[in-house]
């Protein structure tokens, strides 16, 4: 079963935005069953995630969401801020009526989960934080990159944005992917993706780390350019009792460049296995 809410639109900064998403589960998996947020990347969308919802639907709720900004959600004026990402998932579960979740988000899906764990314990059950950061400075590559996009269109990144999300290997296996997720980026509204930019240049999570209790996998990609492994052994070490995975092959969006190995990772953990 799949349901579709929400819808593009825009939104004044600062206030929460209904983000639009998604709802999937097989007939077998009860109205109890546990749910499972899924959190976009940078200039992606909640199809990202296509090659893991239907194997975490035969077990749980899989609810994804474009994050504002992005896909069919609000495109508010930026400047955004971690904790307006936050808002946005919090009053997506009160919508739903969902008190506690298991969150998965993968780079900036990951910042969100982050700060979301450490500012709402009672809203996160299990955390699976992948290819992300606690902080990504230099400021000024995202402030430079936004004023970009703002000035040219997203359409001016998107081979270079894409260029760090996929190996040199995988680039010349499926020229198909490369094609479909530049063509992601493009589709990205210009104040949206400015505005998530925005997000990464003003945050840093690192004291956060300490506050999370969720259970935490802690998921890189082995050649992955923007959080590289000793960026997410820095989280891996600072949350209490995470657990670190390095998936070979891969660079930036692991779970495309590795859906198996991914998915088997996710789906152990968030089964508590
Ligand atoms: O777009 C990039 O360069 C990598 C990235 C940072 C945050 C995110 O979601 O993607």
């Amino acid at each position: 079963m799949s349901v579709a809410a929400g819808g593009p639109g825009s939104a004044p900064s600062g206030r929460v935005v209904e983000v639009h998403h998604e709802e999937m589960r097989r007939p077998s998996v009860g109205d109890d069953a546990p749910v499972v947020v899924l959190s976009n990347s940078l200039g992606s969308n909640l199809s990202m995630w296509d090659q893991q919802v239907a194997a975490l639907a035969e077990h749980f709720r899989v609810v994804r969401y474009d994050t504002r900004g992005h896909g069919r959600s609000p495109v508010p004026d930026g400047p955004y801020s971690i904790d307006d990402l936050v808002d946005d998932v919090v009053a997506l579960l009160d919508r739903l009526g969902v008190q506690r979740a298991h969150f998965v988000g993968l780079s900036l899906g990951g910042m969100t989960g982050t700060r979301l764990a450490a500012r709402e314990p009672d809203r996160v059950d299990r955390l699976a934080l992948l290819c992300t950061g606690a902080a990504m400075p230099p400021a000024a590559n995202w402030t430079t990159r936004a004023a970009t996009v703002r000035a040219q269109g997203t359409g001016a990144v998107a081979e270079a944005v894409v260029a760090r999300w996929f190996t040199d290997a995988f680039r010349d296996a499926q020229p198909e992917q490369i094609a479909h997720f530049e063509q992601m980026v493009a589709a990205t509204p210009a104040e949206g993706y400015a505005g998530c930019c925005e997000v990464i240049a003003e945050m840093d999570l690192s004291a956060d780390l300490a506050s999370v209790r969720a259970a935490t996998l802690v998921l890189c990609g082995q050649d992955d350019p923007a959080a590289p492994p000793a960026m997410m052994q820095l989280i891996a070490d600072a949350i209490d009792g995470s657990q670190f995975l390095v998936v070979p092959q891969s660079a930036h969006l692991a779970n495309v460049e590795q859906p198996q190995a991914v998915t088997a990772a996710l789906l152990s953990h968030l089964s508590g296995a």
